[in-house]
Formats: C-alpha cells, sequence, structure tokens
C-alpha cells in the first residue's frame, strides 16, 4: 500500500508471510466449502433418484485440490513466518502503528496522500535502525513519531524502544534507533586497565558506547549532588591516564576548588594557602601554553605534508583540563580593575573558552563540572554552553535537559524512570549520538582516588 486509505484493512499491514497464511486459510474454507457443497448437492441428487453427479463430483476435484492447495500456501506462509527477519516483522509493526486507520493516525495523513517509505536494519545485536523518509511529512513530524514507535513495539518486541532521533544532512529521512533497554551495557570494571579500550581517542562509557574524542570537543558534566558525576570523570581520566604521557607534553590537569577529595592527589590544584586562586590560574595558563605548542607542531607538520594532519594521526594522546565545581571555582575571582590585572574572572573566563574553542584541533579537552544546569548569570556563561560538544547530565530532570538541549531533542528519552548515581543523558557531536540518549556510566569496582592518585603519579614520573 504507497498511499494512505483509511478504508485500508488490517490484512493491507500484515507481513507477506503472515498474507501468504491467511490466503492458505481462506483456500481452505473454500475447499472445506465446496466439500460441504459437495455431499449436500448428493444428497439432495439421491432423494430424487437423479444419476448425474458429474458436476458434484467436479466439486470435489476442486475442493481436494484447493484443500492441498491451502496446505501447502500455510505450510509455506509459516515457514517463512519463521525465518523472517526482526528488522521485517519490526517494519511491519511500525508500519500498521503508524499507517492503520485504527491505530490512530498520527501523521494526520489525508486520503490519498503518499505513504513515506519506511525500512528498518538491524545495526548490531539487539540494536535496529529504523527509517522513515520526509515527504508529505517534515522532518519535524517525523522526529514526534518516537513514542508512537516506541509504543507499537510490543509482545515480542516490548523490551524495544526508540533510544534516539536523527535526520539526514539533506532532511531527507529521519532514523530512529530502536534498541533492547533492558540489555545490560554497563561496565563493570575490576580495574583500571580495563579502561583503556583499543583506541586512545575513544573513552568508554558503556558497551558499545564512546565519547570519540576524533569528532568531539570539550565536555560538560552536570547533575546534583552524589549523582556520579565525579566517578563518571574519574572513569574518563583513567582511561585517559591508562594511555601514558605522550611525546608531545599531554597533560592532565584537574582543579578542585572545594579543596575535598580530589584535591589530595598529586598534580592536583586547589585554592592556595591565602585562599586565593592565582595557582589554578596559572595552571590554567600553562595548559593553554601547551595547546599553543602542539598546535605549532601539527601546523609545521602540515606544512611538510601540504595536508591537514591531525593530533591522533601522529600519536598525540588527549590532554585533559578538568575543573570540579566549575561555578564556585569561578566564583573566586576577583573582578578585573586597576588593582586585579594580572588575576580576575576575566581572565580566567577568557582563557577557558580559548580551550575550549580552540584546544580540541591539538587534542586538548576541558570537562567542566558543574552541580546545576540552570546556572545562569555568575554561572556557565552560554557561550560555553552551546560550545561543549559532549554534554552529560547525570540524575537527570526534564527541566534541567532543557537547559542544556533543545527541548524536541529530549522527546526520546524515558523521563517518567527513577534515576540511580551513574544514570545520565549523554550527547556528544560524533554523529552517532548527536541526540541525546541514556546511558550509565562504568561501574568502578575498586577504589578510584587511590588507584587515580597512582596513575597520575606514573603518568608524569614516566617523562
Ligand atoms: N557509575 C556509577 N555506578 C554506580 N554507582 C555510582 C556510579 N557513579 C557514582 N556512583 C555512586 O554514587 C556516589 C556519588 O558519586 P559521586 O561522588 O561521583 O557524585 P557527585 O555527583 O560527584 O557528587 P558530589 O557533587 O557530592 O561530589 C558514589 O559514591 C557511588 O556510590
Amino acid at each position: 500500500m504507497m498511499k494512505y486509505k483509511k478504508e485500508a484493512s488490517y490484512y493491507h499491514f500484515l507481513t507477506p508471510s503472515a498474507k501468504i497464511i491467511v490466503l492458505g486459510v481462506m483456500t481452505l474454507v473454500i475447499s472445506v466449502g465446496l466439500q460441504l457443497l459437495k455431499s449436500s448437492l448428493s444428497n439432495i441428487f439421491s432423494s430424487f433418484g437423479s444419476s448425474n453427479t458429474s458436476s458434484i463430483s467436479s466439486y470435489s476435484t476442486t475442493g481436494i485440490i484447493l484443500f492441498i492447495v491451502g496446505i501447502i500456501l500455510i505450510a509455506i506462509g509459516i515457514r517463512m513466518h519463521m525465518h523472517l527477519r526482526n528488522s521485517t516483522r519490526i517494519k511491519y509493526i511500525v508500519k500498521k502503528g503508524l499507517f492503520y486507520y485504527a491505530y490512530g493516525n498520527p501523521l494526520h495523513l489525508k486520503e490519498g496522500e503518499k505513504l513515506p517509505a519506511l525500512h528498518c536494519i538491524n545495526t548490531e545485536v539487539g540494536k535496529y535502525e529504523l527509517i522513515l523518509s520526509t515527504g508529505v511529512a517534515s522532518v519535524e513530524d517525523l522526529q514526534k513519531l518516537s513514542t508512537n514507535i516506541s509504543a507499537c513495539l510490543n509482545n515480542r518486541y516490548k523490551r524495544y524502544a526508540v533510544t534516539q532521533t536523527r535526520s539526514d544532512l539533506a532532511f531527507n529521512t529521519v532514523s530512529f534507533l530502536i534498541e533492547d533497554v533492558t540489555i545490560d551495557r554497563n561496565l563493570r570494571i575490576k580495574s583500571s586497565i580495563q579502561l583503556k579500550s583499543g583506541d586512545p581517542t575513544r573513552l568508554p562509557i558503556q558497551q558499545g558506547m564512546f565519547i570519540d574524542l576524533t569528532t568531539s570537543g570539550s565536555i560538560l558534566v552536570a547533575g546534583k549532588t552524589r549523582s556520579g558525576k565525579t566517578t563518571g570523570i574519574i572513569s574518563i581520566l583513567l582511561s585517559a591516564l591508562s594511555w601514558g604521557r605522550d611525546q608531545y607534553g599531554s597533560e592532565i590537569i584537574i582543579i578542585d576548588p572545594k579543596q575535598a577529595e580530589l584535591s589530595r592527589l598529586p598534580y592536583t590544584y586547589t585554592l592556595d594557602h591565602n585562599g586565593e586562586a592565582q595557582g589554578i590560574l596559572h595552571a590554567i595558563s600553562n595548559f593553554e601554553s601547551t595547546i599553543k605548542k602542539r598546535q605549532q607542531i601539527l601546523n609545521d607538520l602540515s606544512m611538510e605534508s601540504g595536508d591537514a594532519v591531525k593530533w591522533f594521526e601522529i600519536g598525540m594522546h588527549a590532554s585533559f583540563l578538568f575543573i570540579d565545581e566549575y561555578v564556585s571555582c569561578r566564583s573566586l575571582f576577583p573582578r578585573k580593575n586597576k588593582d586585579t590585572a594580572n588575576y580576575n574572572i576575566d581572565l580566567f573566563d577568557n582563557a577557558i573558552k580559548r580551550i575550549v574553542t580552540m584546544g580540541a584541533s591539538a587534542g586538548c579537552f576541558v570537562i567542566l563540572s558543574i552541580a546545576e544546569a540552570s546556572v545562569e548569570s555568575g554561572g556557565l556563561p552560554s557561550m560555553l554552553r552551546s560550545a561543549m560538544s559532549t554534554k552529560i547530565l547525570f540524575r537527570p530532570t526534564l527541566p534541567e535537559a532543557r537547559l542544556l538541549w533543545d527541548s524536541e531533542l529530549l522527546n526520546n528519552l524515558n523521563t517518567g524512570r527513577t534515576f540511580q548515581p551513574g544514570d545520565a543523558w549523554f550527547s556528544s557531536t560524533d554523529g552517532v549520538n548527536d541526540t541525546p540518549c541514556c546511558v550509565h556510566f562504568p561501574i568502578m569496582e575498586f577504589p578510584i582516588y587511590k588507584e587515580l592518585g597512582k596513575l597520575i603519579e606514573h603518568y608524569y614520573k614516566i617523562m
């Protein structure tokens, strides 16, 4: 069925195998009907004493042939149905859910309008990509279908739901990522070495999910207290530390303005003895100067080769500047005036902005943690909020999420469930996770602060 028809029967939305089974059953019914007709007619003829039974026996032959055809059709249909791919089943279930009049008409299609083309492919175990093409329906209309699609996946697919929606660059199609949301994809880490993925540019979050540093930039981490922010960030740092320091002066710098657990680690910066943050500003400016050096190396190599050389192509490892409690840290700096020319909020803000916007090309990234996604004036500058290309919100709520992402990107997310520490909504500009999805950060079953201290010590000792 290519066009929307209000009167279209349920049969139109069946899979080809189910249609063959229905056809077989109907053929059987007709054959039985003919058989009954034959018996009734022979009774009538015999009661009239007639011996002309040739027309009656033709009913019988046709009935037998139809019976055999019916059985064959049912057998073929069942066999086809048993071998039907899950992607095909999902495609037909969704087709019925979206275009069968009795199930509502979520796209508000008019009689005779062309139905959007629909394809479904199996991308990996328990994951499917359903692609709907635009046409009568716009990208915006299609993006709103994620809840309808999740709702029509029931029975055999009741564990499946749409977890991400994305449109192609040309706005010709909208893809829905459908996955088994009950599969435990959590990473249970017994030793930090397990966080060393096969590639230094990929920071593992869950099975099959990474932060890809080749396509994304700095990382904004938000979430209320005890939501799992620090633990999540430590998993990122442990992964980066596990690759060791590169020969281009990579850094892993931690800034803890709260003077809490992190500040006790080696190579961590906290408040000066007088309560000022001069040491912190100095560390940030040192980090910035490493970006310039690394960029210069890359520029020279690019000049030599005549093509742009990327940081990860020459064996650079990612550098990180992690500022815990960014808003508190920012509040430490005085306003700029004639007495604070070398130590003021503008110097801090501008350095962070430069690192966020220019660092990624030299493999240098900022991780900012904030307790309130809602911070406005005096908090997270809006420029940073949009420039930070990886966003993570721990133990998310919809009002907080709306401050980090456009509301329409949040349609797929299950807002009704209770989130535990380590649960987060995550997005990154890597072409795969551009719309936020639900993740759980690695569960680390070892003393993480001790391990972090040990790896930092090792990282700087080696060079
Ligand atoms: N990925 C995780 N999986 C399971 N439990 C976690 C995870 N991350 C954190 N937790 C639990 O949540 C607790 C709080 O985590 P964490 O200290 O990282 O939160 P936080 O948001 O940084 O809090 P604060 O703002 O108070 O520093 C941890 O002690 C741990 O028990």
